[in-house]
């Protein structure tokens, strides 16, 4: 069999990933909270410990032949350079559009402020409903800035809704539905046809179970 690399999303992610690939034999075989190339039990297969907005950039490369990344992630990189063959159902959340309780209030004048860690996405969903916002990016915490007043809104993901009503926000529309995906390099689809063919199977069997 053709040896393999399958880069991982490091954080939540890769710990709901970790029962799937325990299943099919790919568990890692080395320390994942130290090592970035971690050997899996399968010798054929290596895993790859990486940030989760970098698992598309890794595969589109062909330095990783497959990835485990969120939906989010990919819809925000553009995901028409790989293939996304299955769905893996694990980290499930949504993407959502939150504000303050008291909502934003749309003056007429001034656009409405929206701060995410996914300006791609959100310029697409308000530019589909035909309305302008100016968009603020951030890197996490996306909570606080309707609270000091640094937006309007904030795009951000949604899965129990704790951290919005911790904060006081409430979720006012949902752009799409998040889980994980299995992602295929394009090239390495046909040149380790055979050996990517056996892992998606592999992978659909324990999604199933
Ligand atoms: N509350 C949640 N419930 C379920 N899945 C989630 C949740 N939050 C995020 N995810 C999924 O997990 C992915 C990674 O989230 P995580 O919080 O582990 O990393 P991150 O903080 O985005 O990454 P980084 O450490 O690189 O900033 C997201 O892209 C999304 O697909
Ligand atoms: O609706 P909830 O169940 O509260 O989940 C939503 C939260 O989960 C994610 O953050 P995460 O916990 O991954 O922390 P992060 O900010 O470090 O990414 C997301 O950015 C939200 O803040």
């Amino acid at each position: 069999m053709a040896a393999l690399t399958l880069a991982l999303s490091k954080g939540r992610i890769l710990e709901e990933s970790l029962p799937l690939l325990a299943r099919i034999g790919l568990d890692p075989a080395g320390d994942i909270d130290r090592l970035l190339r971690v050997p899996s039990r399968n010798r054929d297969v290596s895993l790859l410990i990486v940030r989760p907005a970098d698992v598309p950039t890794y595969v589109e490369y062909g330095a990783a032949d497959l990835g485990i990344v969120g939906k989010d992630v990919l819809m925000e990189h553009g995901g028409a350079a790989l293939y996304e063959p299955l769905d893996l159902g694990i980290a499930r959340c949504r993407l959502s559009v939150a504000a303050k309780k008291d909502g934003p209030r749309p003056d007429g004048v001034r656009r409405l402020r929206v701060a995410t860690k996914y300006p791609e996405i959100t310029r697409r969903h308000f530019a589909q409903k035909g309305e302008q916002v100016e968009l603020i990016k951030l890197y996490g915490s996306m909570e606080l800035a309707p609270l000091v007043g640094l937006a309007d809104l904030i795009v951000d993901l949604v899965a129990t809704g704790g951290t919005l009503k911790a904060n006081g926000l409430v979720e006012i529309e949902t752009i799409c539905q998040v889980t994980s995906r299995l992602v295929v390099n394009k090239a390495a689809m046909k040149t380790k046809h055979a050996a990517i063919q056996t892992l998606l199977a592999q992978f659909a069997g324990a999604v199933r179970a």
